[in-house]
């Protein structure tokens, strides 16, 4: 691993919170169509797939016809490429960045959602300048936890490194690929801790960099 190792971080769950957006999109669909509205704990645990397995759990917990499938998953998503008014950075996320950015890690986003809101929200919150790479959960044919957007996002960022996430999906990614992986423990993660593969594990953002630096000391060269 080279040094400063690259970083890919995942997006939804881990930097930013943006279940609250997410759950307000979907409840303005169904509500469109006369379905009863969903609970934001019900739709944060079905996050982390991208936009088709959300809608396909979605479907599923309110027994829609799978015909309205499309027509569902577009409403959704003209109402969530811009929608940012709800979601936060987790704390500590902008002064973790900026640290590793300024310790010289290049570091990018592997995230499940798609790149027209991915693009958006980074935008939103200042943060595009600090990714020159960013994979979405639309760039390959494949998504997280298929290893391939993470490969993709290491070869683009010049070599192999850590991977920063907090759900089964981001897990199982690291996992197949495989790389070292930290986790987020605030995030969106279903299962226990101790049942995600992880190198260290971390609940404040102003752990991150010594976790890197450990993490780099641990690992071959
Ligand atoms: O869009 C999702 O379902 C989650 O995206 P994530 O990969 O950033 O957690």
């Amino acid at each position: 691993m080279p040094n400063p190792c690259p970083i890919v971080l995942d997006l939804d769950g881990t930097l930013i919170d943006s279940a609250p957006d997410i759950h307000a999109c979907v409840n303005a669909v169904l509500r469109q169509h006369r379905i009863a509205p969903l609970g934001l704990p019900r739709v944060r645990s079905f996050i982390g797939g991208g936009v088709e397995l959300l809608w396909s759990r979605i479907m599923a917990a309110c027994r829609i016809d799978p015909a309205h499938r499309p027509e569902l998953i577009a409403a959704f998503m003209a109402r969530y490429h811009d929608a940012t008014a709800l979601t936060r950075l987790f704390p500590g996320v902008t002064e973790a960045l900026g640290r590793l950015a300024d310790d010289g890690h290049p570091l990018g986003i592997c995230t499940n959602k798609p790149m027209g809101p991915t693009r958006h929200v980074l935008q939103h919150f200042g943060l595009s300048q600090l990714f020159p790479v960013v994979i979405g959960g639309d760039t390959l044919p494949k998504r997280k936890p298929d290893p391939a957007p993470l490969r993709l996002a290491f070869d683009q960022l010049g070599g192999p490194g850590l991977y920063v996430g907090d759900s089964e999906f981001d897990a199982d990614c690291a996992a197949a690929m495989p790389a070292p992986f930290l986790l987020f423990t605030g995030g969106y993660r279903l299962k226990p801790e101790a049942e995600l593969p992880h190198l260290a594990a971390f609940d404040r953002f102003e752990q991150l960099p010594t976790l890197v630096a450990d993490a780099a000391m641990t690992r071959p060269a």
